[in-house]
Order: C-alpha cells, then sequence, then structure tokens
C-alpha cells in the first residue's frame, strides 16, 4: 500500500479556514470577517507608503544575498527591542536582554516554547487567557508544553472578568508559565485597564509566575506605540524578566514578509549570551537563519527618522479607521432597531470585535448574509467599510432580534 495510507483528513484551520469557505462564496455582498488582516475604506489590503519607501532605499543600495546570522538582522533586532522596551530602557542599557529576529509572531512564539520546553526549570504549564489566540495552543503543546487556562472574558459584560482572572492566577502553581496578550487581546478585543494590569502584575509576582507577553499589535491597538507597549514596560519595571513574541504583520502589515522578533529578559549580560547562545542552538536546526527582506523593510522604517514618523501616523491612521467603524456598527445596530446593549463593540480594541453572538447565530450570519466569521463570534473589524457597515449591522441584527 501506500506510505501515507494511514494519514487521516485533517480539519481546516479555523481562522484561515473561514478565507477559503469565503473565496467559494459567489455572493458579491459576501464580507471576510475571519482573518486578522487589515483592509481600507474599500476593503483593498494595505501596503503603508513607508514600506513602500523602504523598499526603494533598499532596492537602491543593490545589497547581496548573503546568509543573516543564526539571529538574523543585528539593525533590526536592536530596533525590535526598542520600540517594545523604550528607548530609555533599563534593560537595553544594561544589555540584558537578548532579542532575535523570528518567522514574524507565530515564529517568535514557537521559537519561544521550545526555548522554554528545553530550558524553563519550573512546571510544564503554559496558562492562557480564556479565550486566547487559537493557534497558541498548537503551537506550545507541539513544543511539549502543557496547556492550562485561567478566566479572561466575561461573556456576561463582553468585557474582562477581572475578579475571575486575579482569582485563578492566585491558584496557578509557583513558576508557571503565563501568557499575556500586551494589547488587543484576541480574539475578545478585551485589555485591562492599567490599574488592572498593576494588580496582575502584583499577582504574578507573588505567585512567581514566569510571564510570556504576546505583542502582536503594538500601535495598531490604540494608535500609539508607548500606549500599546505600557503593560509590557511596567511589568519589566516592576522587575519581571519577561520572554516576549513581538509581530510586525499588522502594525507595519508586512503579513507575508513574516517579520517579527523574540526577547528574553535576563538577570544581566552574562546570562543574556548563555541565552542567546542556546537560542542559537535551537534556532540552527529548525531554519538556520531567517529571511532578510522584510527584516530590512521593518529596521529600515525604524531606523530612518522621516520613515518612522510616517509609520507612526499610519499606524495611528489604521487604529482610527477601526475605531470609526466600531462606532458605525454601534450606530447601524442602533438604527436597525436592536434593543441589545452593544457598548461592548465601541469598548473593545484592536483588530478583533467578540460579538457575543452564539455559533447558531454565526451559522445563519453565513448562510443568509455571506458574512464570514470564526465560530466564537469573533469579527476582524478591519474587514468592516463605510460600504458594507450597514449591511452587516442589518445581518447582527437579523440574526440577533
Ligand atoms: C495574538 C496573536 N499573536 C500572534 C499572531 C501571529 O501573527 P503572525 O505570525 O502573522 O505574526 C497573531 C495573528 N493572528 C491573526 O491575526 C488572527 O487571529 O486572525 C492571524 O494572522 C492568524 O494567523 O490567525 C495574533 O493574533
Amino acid at each position: 500500500g501506500s506510505w501515507w495510507g494511514g494519514v487521516q483528513m485533517g480539519p481546516p484551520d479555523p481562522i484561515l479556514g473561514v478565507s477559503e469557505a469565503f473565496k467559494k462564496d459567489s455572493n458579491p455582498k459576501k464580507m471576510n470577517l475571519g482573518v486578522g488582516a487589515y483592509r481600507d475604506d474599500q476593503g483593498k489590503p494595505f501596503v503603508l507608503s513607508c514600506v513602500r519607501k523602504a523598499e526603494a532605499l533598499i532596492s537602491a543600495k543593490q545589497m547581496d544575498k548573503e546568509y543573516l546570522g543564526i539571529t538574523g538582522l543585528a539593525d533590526f533586532n536592536k530596533s525590535c527591542a526598542k520600540l517594545a522596551l523604550g528607548a530609555d530602557s533599563e534593560v537595553l542599557k544594561s544589555g540584558r536582554n537578548i532579542t532575535v529576529q523570528t518567522i514574524s509572531g507565530t515564529g517568535s512564539l514557537r521559537i519561544g516554547a521550545n526555548f522554554l520546553s528545553r530550558f524553563h526549570g519550573g512546571p510544564r504549564d503554559v496558562y492562557l487567557p480564556k479565550p486566547s489566540w487559537g493557534n497558541h495552543t498548537p503551537i506550545f503543546k507541539d513544543a511539549g508544553m502543557t496547556l492550562k487556562a485561567y478566566r479572561y472574558y466575561d461573556p456576561a459584560t463582553c468585557g474582562f472578568d477581572h475578579s475571575g482572572a486575579l482569582e485563578d492566577i492566585s491558584k496557578i502553581p509557583e513558576q508557571s508559565v503565563i501568557m499575556l496578550h500586551a494589547c488587543a487581546h484576541n480574539p475578545t478585543g478585551v485589555d485591562p485597564r492599567p490599574e488592572q494590569w498593576k494588580e496582575i502584575s502584583d499577582l504574578v509576582k507573588k505567585r512567581n509566575l514566569l510571564v510570556f507577553f504576546d505583542m502582536a499589535y503594538q500601535g495598531f491597538a490604540s494608535g500609539d506605540i508607548d500606549k500599546d507597549a505600557w503593560a509590557v514596560r511596567y511589568f519589566i519595571e516592576q522587575g519581571h524578566n519577561i520572554v516576549l513574541s513581538q509581530s510586525f504583520a499588522k502594525n507595519m502589515g508586512l503579513y507575508g514578509e513574516r517579520v517579527g522578533g523574540f526577547t528574553v529578559v535576563c538577570n544581566d549580560a552574562e546570562e543574556a549570551k548563555r541565552v542567546e547562545s542556546q537560542l542559537k542552538i535551537l534556532i540552527r536546526p529548525i531554519y538556520s537563519n531567517p529571511p532578510m527582506n522584510g527584516a530590512r523593510i521593518a529596521s529600515t522604517i525604524l531606523n530612518t527618522p522621516e520613515l518612522y514618523s510616517v509609520w507612526l501616523g499610519e499606524v495611528h491612521g489604521m487604529a482610527n479607521r477601526i475605531i470609526k467603524m466600531r462606532e458605525q456598527l454601534e450606530a447601524g445596530l442602533k438604527k436597525e432597531g436592536s434593543t441589545r446593549d452593544w457598548q461592548h463593540v465601541i469598548d473593545q480594541i484592536g483588530m478583533f470585535c467578540f460579538t457575543g453572538l452564539k455559533p447558531e447565530q454565526v451559522e445563519r450570519l453565513t448562510k443568509e448574509f455571506s458574512v464570514y466569521m470564526t465560530k466564537d463570534g469573533r469579527i476582524s473589524m478591519a474587514g468592516v467599510t463605510s460600504g458594507n457597515v450597514g449591511y452587516l449591522a442589518a445581518g447582527i441584527h437579523a440574526v440577533t432580534k
């Protein structure tokens, strides 16, 4: 028989599979609110002008195509860490972080998961918020870690379950790993307020937990780079030696260029050197060294003052368009005569709105209105435009009245 007769047909990815179904739908009014990829108000993918300008600068240099080092483009790594930690970061000044270029955020999370699996001396349990980004689970599971959860989202309020989170975190065994979304929580769009972050930090310190921050949306949530990194910087100031994954997929629109970084905050520069040496040993047999193109684009933007300020304006603009769509969707639902409370559509932040729709309502919205979204009721607000927000409001009202 065949080598692979035993290979079963697996299910489509819960998020990426939505786009596949969307493409097959012939309804001209169809809407893809599945994958978290930004679209402009004409519903078109958006390449930032600072990216195009950086590409022109790079191609003019006629650089070679030699291998990067295992840890990637050094200038990118430095500016990636500086963007997250802040220019005046004590960690950067003392050189006690190690930051390596990764294959976007997913690659960063996976390198991080493999590093924890190999070197973390504590329990193998990684506590994810409930719910979390779907891909977190297989990333850590395939790296040999076990997944646990702490309460995070409150379906009753469509908001943050602060007391539930604190209660669960207070029971997490010491030295376990806790995953925190730095901003724009996926899939709920619900972020702790600063004073709630402070309580979480105190409790995490008391429980002596290892913090894994996932920051895939810096600047894309509020439109402000520093505001979106506030929790990461606060935890570090409070003495947490965190590990951090970053992605430039959304905030620079570098989705397919796969640009990301993985940072370990160590006790001192000597420890950072030891960690770096083991990260290189871990990465070398996986993909040896990362692709240069996307990292050169991101590094050029971050290190060329006029491109950096263009970028700040463009990421602010993307965040603003999403915020406007939230307001128009909530207003549209009111106009449709919905008597439900849709305040959470406005209160939530970042790429996603956790609508609160039940799976059967999601099913109807897809069948009757060709609106595609994930079964958990998450919609990517980036797929909403001033041209289709009214249609979306009518559809949501029809399935929720
Ligand atoms: C919290 C979080 N962390 C990491 C990533 C990884 O992103 P990348 O590897 O492209 O840098 C995503 C992207 N999640 C999605 O936006 C989403 O949830 O739709 C989408 O890109 C995905 O791959 O699922 C994310 O939402």
